[in-house]
């Protein structure tokens, strides 16, 4: 059956290089035909037009059809998937609290549209930052559909610390298993080595080296938005649009057996994260439902960057709170 799927922002840059890889089979396999609804600002729908018609010339056989509006009730109708990437960037002069208010004008909107018109199955993924808190929005103004149908992206981050640590072991990204992303995408984000394996083994015994763990891995994967940001004078695009596609991917298809990955989902209290809150934590992917690992043992050096993490969350949503906002 056709999977119909919502990309916001389609004419950005993740848009660009998202799009044709859902429309070639990427994201929900090669056996599914999928129908492409493109939601953008009015002054970019013409771009998005464009875009629109190389996906056209690229004769993908399992693109059904797309369609371009810049009217969200419309994109979000019979949705299944909804990937929610376009969100106001900040600007100079930009305080945080006119960041929140800005997104908070778009994924309100966009949260309401989900909860009227999308498919009952629908899955959401914001990438749009502030991400874990612009979903909080959408996922609260979305009363109708479960929460746990609302996710934001740390696989990316994920991803991040993998090739980190492939690179300082001198091992395949395959060898590499139990990687957990907490908190934020922000810099406050925690990359937990102390549960990974590297061909079965303890990573963090692997690696041998606190100092290295503290003063270059964490950094490196928690600011290397910014990096990027940097040296290519815009933001990361082919790597995001590949990680978005690696959690729509596995959320439908689930995790492997005794391996995990990071998603920031609604938390249910577990690790001491507020109830509520869209946090990444360690989970599997099982019967098309993302579900928290439990029971990992948390350590002090652990437990201080997690908890700096999910207070940075607090304070966004205590801002948006304030704003109306939710
Ligand atoms: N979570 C992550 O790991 C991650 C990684 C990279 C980028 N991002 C974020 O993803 C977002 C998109 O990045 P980009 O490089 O594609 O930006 P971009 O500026 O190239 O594109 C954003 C697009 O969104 C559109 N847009 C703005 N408001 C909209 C609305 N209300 N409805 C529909 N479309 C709207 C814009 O017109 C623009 O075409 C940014 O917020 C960026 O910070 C997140
Ligand atoms: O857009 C950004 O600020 C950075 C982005 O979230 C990234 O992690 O690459």
């Amino acid at each position: 059956m056709t999977v119909n799927v919502t990309v916001t922002g389609a004419a950005g840059q993740i848009g660009y290089a998202l799009l044709f890889r859902i429309a070639s089979g990427q994201l929900l396999g090669a056996d599914t035909p999928v129908s492409l609804r493109l939601l953008e600002i009015p002054q970019a729908v013409k771009a998005a037009e464009g875009t629109a018609m190389e996906l056209d010339d690229c004769a993908f056989p399992l693109l059904e059809d797309i369609e371009i509006t810049d009217d969200a009730k419309k994109a979000f109708d019979g949705a299944n998937i909804a990937l929610l990437v376009g969100a106001r960037p900040r600007t100079k002069g930009m305080e945080r609290g006119d960041l929140l208010a800005a997104n908070g004008g778009i994924f309100k909107p966009q949260g309401e549209a989900i909860n009227a018109g999308a498919a009952d199955d629908v899955r959401v993924l914001v990438v749009g930052n502030p991400a874990n808190t612009n979903a909080l929005i959408a996922q609260q103004h979305a009363p109708d559909v479960p929460a746990e149908r609302f996710t934001a992206m740390t696989r990316l981050d994920h991803n991040r610390a993998v090739a980190q640590l492939s690179k300082k072991l001198g091992v395949p990204v395959s060898a590499i298993r139990r990687l957990a992303i907490w908190g934020n995408h922000s810099a406050t984000q925690y990359p937990d080595l102390f549960h990974a394996e590297v061909n079965g083994e303890n990573a963090a015994a692997a690696v041998n080296d606190e100092a290295w763990l503290r003063d270059t891995f964490i950094p490196t994967v928690a600011k290397r938005g910014a990096a990027i940001i940097e040296a290519r004078g815009a933001s990361s695009a082919a790597s995001a649009a590949g990680a978005a596609i690696d959690h729509v991917s596995t959320w439908v298809h689930g995790t492997a057996e005794g391996d995990w990955t990071s998603a920031a989902v609604v938390s249910d209290g577990s690790y001491g994260v507020p109830e509520g809150l869209i946090s990444s934590f360690p989970v599997v992917a099982r019967d098309g439902r993302y579900e928290i690992v439990q029971g990992l043992e948390i350590d002090d050096f652990s437990r201080e960057r997690i908890d700096a993490s999910v207070a940075e969350l607090v304070e966004e949503r205590d801002a948006v709170r304030k704003l109306g906002l939710i």
